[in-house]
């Protein structure tokens, strides 16, 4: 068994990592560690866990976990992760940073999105976890920057048609909506239920720090400076991802062309499904998943293609990327301990 290590684990996605990593059929949790809560049974944090796992919390030094652990998962704020990365690599563990903090390859963007970096020094050798478009750097990679949950909706939506120049990437629109848990366990006036319950609403309009980790993904598949509107709306549901994109097509498309086009980029994706002509992706279909669900069209009228995605931002958006790289990295099956369906109704 491959000894794993989860920090952050009184979060949401260290969690939905115990979760997911208990059923995996190689690997053994060694060490969990939460500040707060240390020396509190993770069970007792969350009795769904109750009689199943019987771990208990480190605190947050990173010593333990690196020692005892072939692979540190980070689900941690950024800026705390960046604080604790460079100390496990020096130990000679491999890591899974879910934290935004080695996402963005350029320093100064880093900087004007979040804050000062403490660790520039391990960008350039950080590998993008997207499998889907990474996949054979993610099996060497030390350290593996986990994307975040709407960039990995999104990218893997818009991906097959910008590789192709299908459409204009300087005026590309993703219109996204998540489920309240993308905003973490921390109380938060604005996580409070009367705050979203019956609510729908967008936020960071215009200047979300997902927008240049989105632009910097699909810059790279294109090969030319992508531009993108992304607006997140925060839903009134614990899980869930829906992104709508819009792009202005190129030349001659219609959709039963670009339908093939996403047939043939997938088709040896196991997380990825097309679905059938005229049924479209809702997160109740993936929940609990690892599946990024997606359709598309051509609307002749405005000349727009519509890409549509959806994701659990706690699997594939966030736990289940993780440990897919986590398979990549060990050589294991990329599906192993991932191929639960969704939990529905
Ligand atoms: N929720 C989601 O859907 C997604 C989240 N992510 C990213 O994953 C990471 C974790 O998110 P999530 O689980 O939602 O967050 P939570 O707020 O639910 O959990 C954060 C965890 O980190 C610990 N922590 C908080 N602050 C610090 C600190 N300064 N130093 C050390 N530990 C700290 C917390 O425990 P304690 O304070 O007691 O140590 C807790 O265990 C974040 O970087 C987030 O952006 C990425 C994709 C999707
Ligand atoms: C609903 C909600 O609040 N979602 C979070 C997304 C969390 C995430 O994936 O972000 P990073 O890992 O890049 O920090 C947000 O918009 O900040």
């Amino acid at each position: 068994m491959v000894k794993v290590s989860v920090m952050g684990a009184s979060g949401y996605t260290g969690v939905e990592l115990v979760r997911l990593l208990h059923a995996h059929p190689e690997v053994e949790i060694a060490c969990v560690t939460a500040r707060q809560n240390a020396g509190e049974e993770m069970a007792s944090l969350f009795p769904s866990l109750f009689r199943e796992i019987d771990l208990v919390c480190e605190g947050g030094d990173p010593a333990r976990p690196a020692k005892e652990s072939d692979i540190v998962f980070t689900a941690l704020p950024h800026q705390a992760a960046m604080e604790v990365v460079p100390g496990l690599l020096e130990y000679g563990s491999r890591v899974v940073d879910l934290s935004a903090d080695y996402r963005l390859r350029d320093v100064d963007v880093y900087r004007r999105w979040y804050q000062e970096h403490t660790s520039a020094d391990l960008l350039p050798e950080a590998v993008y976890g997207l499998p889907e478009l990474n996949r054979d750097q993610v099996r060497s990679a030390r350290l593996v920057a986990n994307p975040g949950c709407y960039p990995t909706s999104v990218a893997l939506a818009l991906s097959p048609l910008l590789r192709e120049k299908l459409i204009d990437h300087r005026t590309l629109v993703a219109d996204c909506k998540s489920g309240t848990s993308g905003a973490g366990r921390a109380a938060k006036v604005g996580s409070l239920f009367c705050e979203v319950n019956e609510g729908f609403k967008p936020y960071g309009v215009g200047a979300h720090r997902h927008t240049p980790e989105i632009e910097q993904t699909l810059s790279a598949v294109a090969g030319e400076d992508v531009r993108l509107t992304f607006t997140p709306h925060l839903l009134p549901i614990n899980r869930g991802i829906l992104s709508t994109c819009y792009a202005l097509a190129l030349g001659d498309v219609d959709t039963t062309s670009l339908r093939s086009l996403y047939q043939q980029t997938y088709a040896s994706e196991r997380f990825v499904r097309l679905l059938p002509q005229g049924s479209w992706p809702n997160v109740s279909n993936v929940r609990g998943s690892n599946f990024c669900d997606i359709n598309l069209m051509f609307d002749a009228r405005t000349n727009r293609v519509i890409v549509v995605a959806a994701i659990d931002n706690l699997v594939k958006g966030a736990a289940g990327q993780a440990v897919q790289n986590m398979n990549l990295m060990l050589g294991f099956e990329e599906s192993l301990g991932l191929t639960q369906l969704a939990l529905f109704p």
